[in-house]
């Protein structure tokens, strides 16, 4: 046989159970994301190979398909107690003519009360819950409560089962306790409480009476009954323990636990655990109602208004089975299962009860505790429905809830019994447990820990892998008692002959093996699962990255293209101003220094090339580029000469004017002529335009621009004349605007006089010679002459308006005509 693997010191498990049940990490493996085709290169970890790992189980905890852990609600019952008329029930309680009141009384009070008396005797057939079906009933309040306070009937339902009031014990155990009953059978530990307003009948339903006996009583009866069909026919040898205790106080000085057993004294709690409580071995029937009966008598009553034997005390009873079976080797298995039942002092509303001194301090501790359980119960409902809220440790409240711990945190099975009262003037009491009470049916047990095998817990395994030799456990409550009191030795000793090895009490190597291997798995599941919601949120941030990058990169794309546009334009412009030149050229016969210039002066910015322009249109922008490429140099000029007259018209263009008025103006065809003077007229109008946006008074001084014309040397009046009227005809703003009626053109001469833009050299033909006096041409035709000279005088425009411009254009001519003299 192969020795055991050696125990990892890191492996540690958790004290106490999880609260919520884990599932098998198969079953509930998360969806893995499908990863993306680039991640996919990338080996992913073999998480679903690892987590689909089946753990081993130990033979005994290999899960049994009709043990499968299915979440199970907490089972709340609901019992009606039957309507007891107060005269007739004299042999139990205590007639309500015998209530008394403390404090007197005014006459006036003492007559109403009386007319209260005979008003509830006649209620008394009346009742305020009524049997829906077997899961809901109907609660209407008092016909007074209802107009006073329009309190209105309420419906509670959902109930495991609704006992109506002519129900029997039998029926009763038949379905609220036989089912745990068969379960404590199997092994399964499970706990019933009775709870309810005093007088409600729940000592009624768990100890009963010797007619109808209670529901501890006919559960003793079905698991001897058990017990004996088992021993007689299988290897199982079954042995059933009794525990009777109370929690009560003693004056109001606090809680005191009492074993109720016949050698019973005072016991302690220490967290869960009970010290000294006596677990009587029973081995019958008989046995066992004489130990309860014992256990009753002891137990703590008194006559209230409520109850003629009311209950002062919370008592605990407890049957634990330990089932041992002997396989033929010498191998002995025990199964530990404690079935407990409650009977909870009732709780008590002082007006109702008027109680006093003592009994009044028995209240507060009775009701104290019952509303500390329903707290705990409540807390643990929460909890279910939302995680994220702690656990309230309410249990250390009262000794009770301390005791029952495990039962109100869920980590045990367990049933509830509600006891109510059928009668109107019960109302109230019955509305408060349904109120408080009904919610805790939502209360789901899903993580239920079943000691089928008290040595096969958690704690103890890992005590003997890391120390390999057993330590003193902690049991908490019938099980530590088991252990202190040694009974499960004594059960053991009644197998003689059976050589029994103190290690196999426990639990073999192979399961411990098992049990380490499966928390190594948990762990690991723990990892993984960190892991694997880092790895999601990391997948999210790749995604968002990756369609951030998409966008840059179509921004980019947009911004190559931009700047591919602007690049095929410059380079169009420029070739196409470079042919309309060179094909303008010989046919304009214009002076090469004019287009080299402007040429090289071309800023890509403020060529505006339109593809489907013609050639005239070309040469017009291409001249029109030379002008603003020229005038860009005017603001420099103002700023270093502000009293110089500036000439918005380059040297160059003044040459090129001259030079088209000479070579084709003088001797072409009237039609070259009139290209020729278009052409100028678009050169200066762009420069008026661009003259005007570079400077705020930017005016075009128009007699100026008239002048190379006056200069080009017309014979006589008459020719200028006819040139003058050809340009008009061919060239004129109005026409080329476009503009249609003799309004328009009105209009438009208007805003020319207002809009130094829209001024132009035509309208400076036109208008010149009407101002200009034959005088004066012939006096100017001496500087015509002159521009076939290298170089000629600079004239300059003073920024004004245009009809200031004019009327100075007569002094500026002859002062310029002077100057040279
Ligand atoms: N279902 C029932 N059928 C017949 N009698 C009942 C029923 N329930 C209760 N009783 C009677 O009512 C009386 C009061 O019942 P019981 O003592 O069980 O109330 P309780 O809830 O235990 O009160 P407390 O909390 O004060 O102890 C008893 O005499 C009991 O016999």
């Amino acid at each position: 046989m192969e020795s055991p693997p050696p125990c990892p010191n890191t492996v540690t498990a958790r004290r106490n159970p999880h609260r919520k049940a884990r599932a098998t990490p198969s079953s509930t493996c998360p969806p893995v994301p499908q990863n993306s085709s680039k991640s996919a290169a990338v080996s992913s970890f073999p998480i679903q190979e690892i987590l689909s790992m089946d753990v081993p189980l130990s033979q005994k905890q290999k899960p049994n398909p009709s043990d499968s852990v299915v979440p199970e609600n907490l089972k709340v019952f609901l019992r009606i107690k039957p309507l007891m008329p107060s005269k007739s029930s004299g042999k139990n309680e205590r007639p309500r003519s015998r209530v008394k009141n403390v404090w007197p009384q005014k006459p006036a009070k003492k007559n109403s009360a009386r007319d209260m008396t005979t008003a509830k005797n006649k209620k008394t057939s009346e009742v305020c819950i009524a049997v829906n079906d077997s899961q809901s009933v109907t609660l209407s309040p008092p016909l007074l409560l209802q107009e006073s306070k329009r309190i209105k009937s309420e419906v509670y339902e959902g109930f495991s089962h609704v006992f109506a009031a002519d129900s029997s014990q039998e029926e009763v155990y038949e379905k609220m306790v036989s089912p745990l009953v068969e379960d404590f059978l199997k092994g399964k530990s499970g706990m019933l409480a009775a709870m309810g307003p005093s007088g409600s009948g729940k000592t009624h339903t768990v100890f009963g009476s010797p007619r109808e006996p209670g529901m501890l009583t006919i559960a003793l009866e079905r698991i001897f009954k058990s017990t004996e069909r088992l021993v007689s026919g299988s290897p199982i040898c079954r042995s059933l323990y009794l525990s009777i205790f109370e929690i009560r106080t003693e004056g109001g000085k606090g809680e005191k636990l009492y074993d109720l057993s016949p050698e019973g004294a005072e016991l302690t709690l220490h967290q869960s655990t009970i010290k000294g409580l006596q677990e009587v071995k029973v081995c019958d029937i008989r046995e066992a109602e004489s130990l309860v009966a014992k256990a009753l008598l002891k137990r703590v009553t008194a006559t209230t208004n409520s109850n003629f034997q009311s209950s002062r005390s919370q008592c605990i009873i407890n049957i634990r089975s330990v089932d041992c079976k002997f396989d033929g080797t010498d191998d002995v298995q025990a199964n530990n299962a404690t079935l407990s039942i409650i009977d909870l002092a009732g709780a008590e509303r002082e007006k109702r009860t008027g109680n006093q001194g003592a009994r009044l301090l028995e209240s507060n501790f009775i009701n104290n505790t019952s509303m500390v359980f329903s707290l705990c119960l409540r807390s643990l409902l929460e909890h279910q429905k939302n995680p994220k809220r702690p656990l309230q440790k309410h249990f250390q409240n009262s000794l009770l809830t301390k005791y029952l711990r495990d039962y109100l945190e869920g980590k045990k099975r367990m049933a509830l019994i509600l006891t109510v009262k059928s009668g109107v003037e019960d109302y109230l009491d019955t509305a408060y447990v349904l109120r408080q009470a009904s919610p805790f049916m939502k209360i789901k047990f899903d993580n239920v820990e079943e000691p089928q095998n008290i040595f096969c817990k958690k704690r103890q395994t890992q005590a003997m892998c890391r120390n390999e030799k057993p330590k003193k456990m902690k049991f908490g409550g019938l099980d530590a008692f088991a252990i202190e009191k040694g009974s499960f030795v004594d059960h053991v000793e009644c197998f003689p002959g059976q050589a029994v090895k103190s290690n196999r009490v426990g639990q073999t190597q192979e399961d411990r093996n098992h049990l380490i291997l499966q928390n190594f798995a948990k762990a690991l599941w723990n990892v993984l699962k960190q892991y694997n919601e880092k790895l999601k949120v990391a997948e999210d941030d790749i995604q968002t990255l990756r369609e951030n990058l998409k966008i840059e990169k179509a921004k980019r794309a947009e911004l190559e293209k931009e700047i591919g546009n602007l690049k095929a334009g410059y380079t169009c412009s420029k070739e196409s101003l470079v042919g309309v030149i060179l094909a303008d050229k010989s046919h304009m016969n214009l002076h090469p220094s004019n287009f080299e210039a402007s040429e090289c002066k071309c800023n890509s910015e403020k060529i505006d090339f339109t593809p489907g322009q013609d050639q005239e249109t070309n040469v017009a922008l291409d001249s029109s580029t030379v002008g603003a490429s020229e005038c860009n140099s005017i603001p420099r000029k103002n700023d270093s000469a502000p009293r110089q007259d500036q000439d918005i018209i380059s040297q160059e263009n003044v040459d090129l004017y001259s030079n088209i008025r000479e070579s084709e103006c003088s001797s072409s065809t009237p039609k070259q002529c009139e290209f020729a003077v278009r052409l100028v007229k678009d050169i200066f109008s762009q420069v008026q335009v661009e003259e005007h946006a570079l400077s705020m008074d930017g005016r075009i001084k128009v007699k100026e621009l008239t002048s190379p014309s006056d200069s080009k040397g017309f014979q006589s009046v008459d020719e200028e004349q006819d040139f003058v009227a050809n340009v008009k005809e061919v060239t004129s703003p109005l026409d080329s605007k476009g503009l249609q009626s003799v309004d328009e053109k009105q209009d438009f001469d208007a805003n020319e006089d207002f809009a130094p833009v829209g001024c132009t050299v035509v309208d400076a033909l036109a208008c010149e010679p009407r101002v200009e006096k034959p005088e004066e041409v012939k006096n100017q035709s001496p500087r015509v002459d002159s521009s076939s000279k290298p170089k000629l005088p600079k004239r300059r425009l003073l920024p004004a308006s245009t009809a200031l411009i004019r009327d100075f254009t007569v002094l500026d001519l002859n002062d310029e005509i002077e100057k040279p003299k």
